[in-house]
C-alpha cells in the first residue's frame, strides 16, 4: 500500500495516477467476484482479469510511447508479448460464454500461446545494435516463428492427438512450459546484468520482473489446474501484470541505477543470448520425441545446424570487417611516412632515417652523405603543360630516382614541391658524387621534353651535404648544406652537382664531364 501511495503521490494529476487507483480497484474486486461466483473462471472474475492485463499493456504502451527511438522496439515487443496473454485469456472467457463445440477456441488460445513466443524471444536475443547485421536479424526472427509452429503443432498434438488420454501427456506440456517460461526468465534476466545502459537495464529489469512472476504464477497454476481450479486462482495471475505495471510506471531501483557490468561482460552476455533460440528448439525436439522420434530427432538436428548457421554468418561478417580493418590498417601505413603523389618517402620519414644514419655514423666513426635534387626550370614546365603534367613529371623523377639500385639503408624521399632528398648512410663524398652522377643519368634517361631547358629535356640540379669524421653535423645543419651546394649548382647553370664543403667542384650530366665552378674541367 505504501508503494502504492508513493507511487500515486509522483503523478499528481496524471492519467496515470487513475490508472494506478484502477488497478488496485480491480486487484480488489476479483478477488471478491471469484469468491462471490465461487469460481475463478466464471464470466465476471475473468472479465476482471482481462481488465487487470489490459491495464497493464496499456502501461507497458505508455512507457514504448515516451522511450527515445533506440529502446522503443524492445518495450513495443514487451507490451506485444503481454498483449498475447491478454488475447489468449479473452479466447478462455469466450470459451466459457460460448462453449467449444469444434475445439476451435480452443486451438485459437494455443496459437496466441505459441505467438507469445515470438516477441518474447526476439526481445531476448537481440542485441538492437546499429552495426548488427540484417541478416542475422532475419535468421533469428525466422527461427523464433519456427519455435512457434513447433510449439503449437507440439501442444495441439498432445491435447487432441492419440496421446491425449495419456495422463503423463500433460505432464510433459506443463514440464515443457515450465522450461520454457523460466528459460527465457533466466535469460532475460542475464541481459538486464550485461546492459551498460541505464534504459537497457530498466527495460530488462521490467520484462524478467514480468517474465519471472508469470513463469512462477505458471508453474503453481498449471499444477493447482489438475487437481481443480480454487476460486482465488485468477488473483495469484493478476501479480505479474500488477508487477509489470508497477515497475513500469514506478521510479527504477537505485541499484539498477548504480550497476555497471564491464564492457567484456555486456559482450559476452550479449553474445551468448540467441542461445536460447536454439535452446527452445531443443527442447521442443526432446519434448516431441514423445510424440514421434523421428520429428524431435529432426526438430534438435534443425536447431545444432541454425546456430552453425547463425555462428558461420557472424563469424564470415567478422572475416570481412576484420580484412577490411587489416587492409586500411596497411594503408594507413603506408601512407604514414609517404608521400601521396609521388608514394615515395615524406619529410617526416626523411627526418626520421637521416637522424638514424647521422647516430649511426657518429658511433661508428664513418660518413653520411645527403643530395638535395631539385628539378631544373620546373615552373616553365608547370606553367607550359599545366599543373597535371607538372604532378606526372615528379611522379616519374621520384620512380627513377627510387630505382636507381640505392642501398638498402639509404632513402629516398620528397623534400617539398619538386625537392627531393636521397640519406645516403655511411657513404663518404666520392661515393656520394658517383650515387648524384647515377641519379642524373636516370633522369636524362627519362626523357621528358622540357623546351625550356637548354638540353630540351627534364634534368636535376644536385647539391651534397656530407657529415665526416672531423665534422658532426646535424640533420638541419646538413639540409642546409646540402641546400646551400644545390644553390650553388643553380647559379652554376643548373644540370650538375656540388659538395657543399667544396663548392668548387661541379659534375655536368652524365653525358658531360667534370667542370670547375668556374666552367673549367678538372
Ligand atoms: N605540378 C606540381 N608542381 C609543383 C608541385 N610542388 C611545387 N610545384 C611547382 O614547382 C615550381 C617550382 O618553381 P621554382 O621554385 O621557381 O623552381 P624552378 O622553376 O624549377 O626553377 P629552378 O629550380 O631555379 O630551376 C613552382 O611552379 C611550383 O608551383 C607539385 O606537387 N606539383
Amino acid at each position: 500500500m505504501a508503494t502504492l501511495l508513493s507511487l500515486s503521490s509522483g503523478f499528481k494529476g496524471d492519467i496515470r495516477l487513475r490508472v494506478v487507483w484502477l488497478m488496485v480497484l480491480l486487484l480488489i474486486l476479483h478477488p471478491v467476484l471469484a469468491y462471490w461466483s465461487g469460481h475463478a473462471q466464471d464470466v465476471l472474475p475473468q472479465l476482471t482479469m482481462i481488465a487487470v492485463q489490459g491495464t497493464a499493456v496499456w502501461c507497458v504502451f505508455t512507457r514504448y510511447q515516451r522511450s527515445p527511438p533506440l529502446i522503443r522496439l524492445p518495450w513495443l515487443l514487451l507490451a506485444l508479448a503481454a498483449l498475447m496473454q491478454v488475447l489468449w485469456a479473452i479466447i478462455n472467457l469466450l470459451t466459457t460464454i460460448l462453449g467449444d463445440k469444434g475445439g476451435y477456441l480452443t486451438a485459437i488460445g494455443i496459437v496466441f500461446s505459441a505467438l507469445y513466443m515470438i516477441p518474447c524471444m526476439f526481445m531476448i536475443t537481440r542485441s538492437f545494435g546499429q552495426h548488427e547485421p540484417r541478416s542475422i536479424a532475419m535468421l533469428d526472427l525466422t527461427l523464433s516463428c519456427v519455435v512457434a509452429v513447433l510449439l503449437y503443432r507440439f501442444i495441439t498434438q498432445l491435447a487432441s492427438g492419440p496421446l491425449a488420454s495419456d495422463p503423463s501427456s500433460i505432464y510433459l506440456v506443463i514440464h515443457h512450459a515450465d522450461a520454457v517460461d523460466f528459460s527465457l526468465s533466466a535469460m532475460v534476466i542475464l541481459r538486464m546484468f550485461g546492459a551498460r545502459s541505464f534504459r537497457w537495464r530498466f527495460f530488462y529489469y521490467a520484462a524478467s520482473t514480468y517474465l519471472l512472476a508469470n513463469a512462477i504464477v505458471a508453474y503453481i497454476y498449471n499444477r493447482l489446474e489438475l487437481r481443480g481450479l480454487p476460486w482465488w486462482i485468477g488473483s495469484m495471475v493478476d501479480i505479474s501484470y500488477a508487477l509489470l505495471m508497477l515497475v513500469t510506471l514506478r521510479q527504477p531501483p537505485r541499484w539498477l541505477r548504480a550497476y555497471h557490468p564491464t564492457l567484456s561482460v555486456s559482450q559476452t552476455i550479449a553474445s551468448f543470448a540467441p542461445m536460447i533460440l536454439s535452446m527452445m528448439v531443443v527442447m521442443l525436439g526432446i519434448s516431441m520425441s514423445r510424440i514421434s522420434f523421428l520429428a524431435g530427432l529432426v526438430t534438435a538436428c534443425a536447431s545444432v545446424l541454425f546456430y552453425g548457421l547463425r555462428v558461420a554468418v557472424i563469424q564470415s561478417q567478422h572475416m570481412d570487417m576484420q580484412r577490411a580493418v587489416d587492409q586500411s590498417a596497411w594503408r594507413l601505413e603506408q601512407q604514414v611516412g609517404r608521400d601521396p603523389l609521388t608514394g615515395i618517402a615524406n619529410r617526416a620519414a626523411l627526418d626520421t632515417r637521416l637522424h638514424e644514419a647521422l647516430e649511426d655514423g657518429r658511433r661508428s666513426g664513418g660518413y653520411c652523405s645527403l643530395l638535395m635534387i631539385d628539378i631544373d626550370f620546373f615552373k616553365q614546365y608547370n606553367d607550359s603543360l599545366g599543373h597535371v603534367a607538372g604532378d606526372a613529371c615528379l611522379v616519374k623523377v621520384a620512380c627513377a630516382l627510387s630505382s636507381s639500385q640505392l642501398r638498402p639503408g639509404d632513402l629516398v624521399a620528397r623534400y617539398g614541391g619538386e625537392e627531393f632528398v636521397v640519406v645516403l648512410a655511411n657513404t663518404p663524398v666520392e661515393t656520394a658524387l658517383e650515387v648524384a652522377r647515377r641519379l642524373m643519368a636516370s633522369i636524362e634517361r627519362l626523357q621528358i621534353v622540357h623546351a625550356s631547358c637548354p638540353q630540351g629535356r627534364i634534368t636535376v640540379s644536385i647539391g651534397i651535404g656530407t657529415q665526416t669524421a672531423n665534422m658532426r653535423a646535424d640533420a638541419l645543419t646538413l639540409l642546409e648544406e646540402a641546400d646551400r651546394a644545390l644553390y650553388a649548382a643553380k647559379s652554376s647553370g643548373r644540370n650538375c652537382v656540388v659538395v657543399a664543403s667544396e663548392t668548387t667542384r661541379t659534375l655536368p650530366s652524365s653525358s658531360g664531364e667534370w667542370k670547375a665552378n668556374d666552367g673549367a674541367s678538372i
